[in-house]
């Protein structure tokens, strides 16, 4: 028997429109999957899925081994975490986090809530209403209200991206480590690849309801399936063998490959290659300077500040080998 959740050969159909088309991917236990991919890719439907929120139109969805298609939505004992928390507006901090816990004694309810609001980073939130928190106040009592029963699974739907960049930065990190310190085996649907590579141990790509690439961060930034998984990760320049070498990459690409050149492939370097400057932009931490390539191709490298002139120097140190 195979332990943990395992989707097979899964098919979810809107009348005409199949949003998930043949996945088969697994979630061993205390493991943490990310599902990745543009909007419209099928994420939330392949977790609604999983949830039992979706019927399958093929193939299975199994809990260490049993099949569940036939087991009802709140049978399946899975924590469900959305975009907007959905928190209970009338209902204090304290007894949204024990709503899932009626079958506990209010001793027990009450020391279950404090662990879990310890847990969140927000000790001593019983009593505050609901509606005087913040959003990621919010998100981390929704989180908790989820974790209390134990359930055996936390499918979590685009929990932070309502927030602002900063704060959903430092949230997924928490919610990385809750994940681990609490061995929660959970799927996170997001469409932002910094934040599946800091909260999943395996990220799963989709593209158009097909499953493109599962595999853990640092190989799917290393050798991505495809030009297509490169692209959305933010590979967008793609360059031969001989190509790189004019760049001044030292490395060696197999044969068929080429390699994506992302945000931190390339770096400015007085005794590099001069190349035209096409824009400029700032991101939160550096300016994004794009670049022509000597063929044509846009890259970008990041720089402390924005820079004069109309060419830089830069060198290639990095990128993602892909398929050409
Ligand atoms: N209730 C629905 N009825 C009909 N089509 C739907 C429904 N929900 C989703 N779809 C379609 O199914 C496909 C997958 O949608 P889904 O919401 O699963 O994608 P997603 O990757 O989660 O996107 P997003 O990041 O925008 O939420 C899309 O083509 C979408 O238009």
């Amino acid at each position: 028997m195979v332990s943990g959740l395992e989707v097979s050969d899964a098919v979810v159909r809107y009348g005409s429109v199949t949003a998930v088309d043949g996945v088969t991917l697994a979630v061993p236990p205390g493991r943490v999957v990310a599902l990745l991919g543009p909007s419209g890719s099928g994420k939330s439907t392949l977790l609604r899925a999983v949830a039992g929120l979706e019927p399958l139109a093929s193939g299975s969805i199994r809990w260490d081994g049993e099949d569940l298609a036939d087991v009802k939505v709140h049978r399946r004992n899975f924590g469900l975490v959305f975009q907007d928390a959905q928190l209970f507006p009338t209902m204090t901090v304290g007894r949204n986090i024990a709503y899932g816990l009626s079958r506990w004694d209010r001793a027990a309810q009450r020391t279950r809530v404090a662990e879990m609001l310890e847990l969140v980073g927000l000790p001593g939130f019983e009593d505050r209403r609901v509606t005087e928190l913040s959003g990621g106040q919010a998100q981390r009592i929704a989180l908790a209200r989820s974790l209390a029963p134990s359930p055996r699974a936390l499918l979590l739907d685009e929990p932070l991206s309502a927030l602002d960049t900063g704060l959903r930065r430092r949230l997924a990190e928490d919610l990385a480590r809750i994940l681990r310190e609490t061995h929660t085996t959970a799927i996170h649907v997001t469409h932002d690849h910094q934040e599946a590579f800091t909260v999943a141990d395996t990220v799963a790509v989709l593209q158009e309801g097909r499953l493109l690439q599962i595999d853990d961060p640092d190989a799917l930034r290393r050798t991505p399936s495809s030009k297509d998984v490169a692209a959305f990760l933010g590979f967008r320049a793609f360059v031969t063998h001989q190509q790189a070498h004019e760049l001044g990459w030292s490395g060696t690409l197999p044969v068929g490959a080429v390699l994506g050149i992302g945000p931190s492939s390339l770096v400015l370097d007085d005794t590099g290659v001069e190349v035209p400057v096409v824009d400029q932009g700032y991101t939160v931490e550096d300016v994004e300077i794009g670049v022509r390539l000597p063929d044509g191709q846009r890259a970008v490298v990041s720089a402390p500040e924005r820079v004069e002139g109309p060419t830089v120097r830069v060198r290639l140190i990095g990128g993602a080998v892909t398929p050409a």
